[in-house]
């Protein structure tokens, strides 16, 4: 009747956590960017035509959580950015630095081929002119090429996901992290501790804008590439955030409609959270 890896003294089974952390990192080794672009970042999922395509969602929710006057600061971390770039196209306006993380070469290799225009899997102008219509801009890739200073490694996993010295010691000003911690976690009280980690991360009062998928057990990250991911109701999500020090400022679902659901994963919604790190009270 103990949790998965409780003792009876309450301590926690290291072992047992660490296992399926180790477990999770050797799923990822066998991750295929160009795949998971393919899967995921072209149409239908990715269909600027269309009001009920997920990526146009996505993209609307982070041009308003940017631009709607609370966020600001110098710095922007982008946790677990996998091989787009997509979930920054917004932010890059409003900071003056943005650093992209993820915990694979192949990834981080991918982000730089797109800054050093040296091309990449996939082509970003239709999400760089989608997101300047919403802004009225004419240009934003010599803007993002600016910003950007740096791809580091990162492990939600670690109390300290990043080496010491990444972030100034005030830590950054917001953090955005999309489909990251449910799908490198793995089960809930991980998801949470992961949600604690990047909390420290943070400066106090700073913001948090988190996308993720509800629902989901599994996706491809490549072909044969079966991942687990944490299912994840909108409760939860609720209840890890404040466990993890975080208020609440905003949750929004995306429900997929039947032809979302392309065989790429058993994802049943999306959610979109803004989030603050708690006032500091003391
Ligand atoms: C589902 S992808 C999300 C990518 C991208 N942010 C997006 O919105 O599509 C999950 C990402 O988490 C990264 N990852 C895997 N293990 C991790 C860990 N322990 N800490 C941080 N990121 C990890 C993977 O390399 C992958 O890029
Ligand atoms: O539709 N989308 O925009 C989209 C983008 C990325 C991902 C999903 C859906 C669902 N699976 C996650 C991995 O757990 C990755």
């Amino acid at each position: 009747h103990y949790g998965a890896f409780e003792r009876p003294n309450g301590r926690m089974d290291m072992k047992v956590a660490e296992n399926g952390v180790a477990a999770m990192a050797s799923c990822y080794q066998k991750f295929d960017p160009a795949a998971y672009l393919q899967y995921n970042y072209t149409p239908p999922r990715a269909d600027f035509e269309r009001k009920d395509s997920i990526v146009p969602w996505k993209l609307a929710c982070l041009h308003r959580a940017f631009t709607e006057g609370d966020v600001s600061g110098e710095l922007l971390v982008d946790i677990g950015s996998g091989p787009t770039l997509y979930q920054v196209l917004s932010g890059c306006e409003v900071f003056n630095k943005v650093l992209l993380t993820d915990f694979l070469e192949v990834n981080r290799q991918e982000l730089k081929r797109w800054l050093q225009a040296e091309g990449g899997s996939l082509d970003w102008t239709p999400y760089l002119q989608h997101v300047c219509k919403l802004e009225g801009r004419r240009e934003k890739a010599a803007k993002l090429r600016q910003v950007i200073s740096d791809i580091l490694p990162i492990d939600v996993h670690r109390p300290q996901p990043l080496a010491p010295g990444a972030l100034p010691s005030a830590g950054a000003d917001c953090l955005v992290s999309c489909f990251c911690l449910e799908s490198v976690s793995p089960d809930l009280a991980a998801f949470t501790r992961a949600l604690g980690h990047i909390q420290k991360l943070l400066r106090p009062n700073g913001h948090l804008l988190l996308i993720g998928a509800l629902g989901e057990s599994y996706y491809f990250g490549g072909p044969g590439v079966k991942i687990p991911v944490v299912p994840l109701n909108e409760a939860q999500v609720c209840a890890s955030l404040q466990q993890s020090g975080f208020t609440l400022i905003r949750l929004e679902v995306y429900t997929l409609p039947e032809d979302m659901r392309v065989g790429v994963d058993d994802v049943t919604g999306v959610f979109f959270v803004k989030a603050r790190k708690d006032y500091g009270l003391a």
